[in-house]
């Protein structure tokens, strides 16, 4: 995207308002009265006043300067009048266009006007509009009284000694031209970094929503690997965004100080040819009290509002940026097993969900086995949860240590499916999945009839139309293909007739990896290699037969919870 639309744009709208223009420059040719006033007054003081001998003739010209300052004053009043006339029909202007622009979506897309395209529309009319006002407004004043205290102070050198501006005019016009040289590239520069950071920060949004899906998805890799690219670039570009702004920096001081070092240089010169000392003290005001204050101003304005105002209008003159990039694939994770070590390991942990909150978990240590099948049991509100956030790295334990060797997937109770062929929902996790891979998660899970009644594999799914058991199968035949050598099922088959979840977790314990399961029925609990039972400050870690001798909670949840019973 380039700037010309904008700038084209921005001729015609300045072309449209040539009175207020007009009454703009009116008021501040009273400016450069000012500006005139205060450098001619000081030579005057001095040649004609103080160093004749004459100081009543010196105070009176002072007094002279001193007025030109409260022509200035007149000057910024009219102006601020005057600056209304531009700038609120600019407003008004963007407003109109951003409305348009949103009902003309509304008509076309009424899906996308709810979503994502109605909060742009509410964005520009409200911030965006006032960025765009406030910079505009602050641009023309600056550019304004620039442009006139130039003027007043070369019309001041001028008829002080035109010789003065022979020395004045070329290092300020270097200066000028080397700024203006770098307004481009620089604008170009910001509006990339300004992407990078929309994009970034849409990405840091969509991981941080989607955290859970992420870590379910066995996706922390490629998600960080993805924010890792948009930060590097974010970082380049505004390593080259300072570079651009150390250039700018020295033209400022080519344009603001070479032409104080010209005249200082030149002064011999000068004084040769007959420049009185007043004129050298009227020349030296000229530069050091006007021209650079205006010049200061006028290049902070131009680089921090300027480029502001440009990426905010091309807002309303195009299309708005591209989204980043969508998830291509996410990288197969290396070989999972990793046999020597546990699977995942807890040493005194407590968490608490506050700092004032009783711990959820208290000193809670635990070694799963790689391979293990693990039920977790425990009253409703004990911590189940709690644990698998803990195991899934969603959650820091106050105290205490949590390692796992390797990825984790997590499966929360609400399955996650998107709209996309059931081939893309199943290989989620895995989109490097050959089909001969599939075939066997879609086997080993008994999904073949369910895969049938979607319209096979290349069908597209929409998830509204999928009951919740559907949902959560699919989401397990993913799971069984995903990399991550942990699987956390959280209450993940709790839709299931007790059969079909049994099946499940039979074949996914029986996929390499270790398994553990929230346990949503005491069969689960049944089948597990071991059983964790939460009970407060009291968990205890043992076979189903074991617990029973060994636990009343667990007996007591065991005969609560019937066989079979959801
Ligand atoms: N985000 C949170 N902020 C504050 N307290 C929370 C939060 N999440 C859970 N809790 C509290 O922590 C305790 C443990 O919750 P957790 O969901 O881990 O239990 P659970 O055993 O999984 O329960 P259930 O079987 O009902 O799903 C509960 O008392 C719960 O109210």
């Amino acid at each position: 995207m380039t700037a010309r639309p904008v700038l084209a744009q921005g001729r015609t709208f300045l072309l449209r308002r040539r009175r207020d223009l007009l009454r703009l420059a009116g008021w501040s040719l009273l400016e450069s009265a000012h500006t005139f006033l205060g450098g001619y007054g000081v030579a005057r003081a001095l040649d004609d006043g103080f160093l004749a001998g004459r100081t009543g003739s010196g105070l009176l010209w002072l007094a002279v300067a001193a007025a030109g300052t409260l022509l200035g004053g007149l000057a910024v009043r009219g102006v601020f009048g005057g600056l209304a006339g531009l700038v609120e029909p600019l407003r008004d202007g963007l407003v109109r266009r951003a409305v348009s622009q949103s009902l003309a979506t509304a008509v076309a897309d009424p899906a996308r006007a709810e979503g994502e395209a109605g909060s742009r529309a509410v964005s520009r009319l409200t911030h965006q509009t006032e960025i765009a006002r406030d910079s505009f407004a602050g641009l023309v004043l600056t550019a304004r009284s620039f442009v006139f205290t130039a003027l007043g102070a070369l019309a001041g050198l001028a008829s002080l000694e035109p010789a003065l501006t022979l020395v004045v005019l070329p290092p300020l016009l270097l200066g000028l031209g080397l700024f203006l040289a770098t307004l481009a590239p620089m604008a170009a520069v910001q509006r990339a970094f300004l992407d990078a950071d929309e994009a970034l920060a849409e990405r840091v949004g969509a991981v941080g929503a989607g955290l859970r899906d992420v870590v379910a998805c066995g996706g922390e890799r490629y998600a960080a690997a993805e924010t890792g690219r948009l930060i590097d670039a974010g970082a380049r570009l505004s390593r080259r965004l300072a570079r651009w702004a150390a250039v700018r920096t020295l033209a400022l001081g080519a344009a603001g100080r070479l032409p104080v070092v010209a005249l200082l240089l030149a002064t011999p010169w000068l004084l040769r040819g007959g420049v009185t000392a007043g004129t050298l003290l009227g020349a030296l005001t000229y530069l050091v009290q006007a021209l650079l204050p205006a010049l200061d101003a006028l290049m902070t304005a131009l680089g921090a509002a300027g480029t502001r105002l440009l990426v905010v209008l091309e807002r309303f003159t195009g299309d708005a940026p591209a989204p980043p990039p969508a998830p291509a694939a996410a990288p197969a994770l290396p070989g999972p097993r990793h046999l020597a070590r546990p699977a995942a390991e807890l040493r005194g942990v407590t968490f608490a969900y506050g700092p004032g909150a009783k711990p959820v978990l208290d000193g809670l240590d635990l070694v799963v086995e790689p391979g293990e099948h693990l039920a977790v049991v425990g009253p409703s509100g004990i911590g189940k949860s709690t644990l698998t956030g803990l195991l899934a790295g969603l959650l820091a334990p106050s105290t205490g240590t949590v390692t796992v060797a390797g990825a984790v997937a997590l499966l929360p109770q609400q399955a996650y499916v998107f709209t996309g062929t059931v081939l893309d929902n199943l290989r989620y996790l895995r989109p490097d999945a050959t089909p001969a891979e599939v075939r066997r998660a879609v086997d080993a899970l008994g999904l073949a009839p369910l895969v049938r009644r979607l319209g096979g594999p290349d069908a597209v799914i929409d998830p509204r139309r999928l009951s919740h058991g559907e949902r959560q199968r699919l989401a397990l035949g993913r799971a069984y293909l995903s990399p991550a050598p942990l699987l956390l099922l959280d209450e993940a088959t709790c839709h299931l007739d007790p059969a079909t979840e049994e099946h499940a977790e039979r074949a996914l314990a029986a996929r390499p990896g270790t398994l553990v399961v929230v346990a949503h029925r005491i069969t689960s609990a049944v089948r597990a290699d071991r059983v964790l039972v939460l009970d407060g400050d009291r968990a205890q870690c043992a076979p189903h037969g074991e617990l029973l001798e060994r636990s009343g909670l667990y007996r007591d949840l065991a005969g609560l919870w019937r066989p079979g019973a959801a």
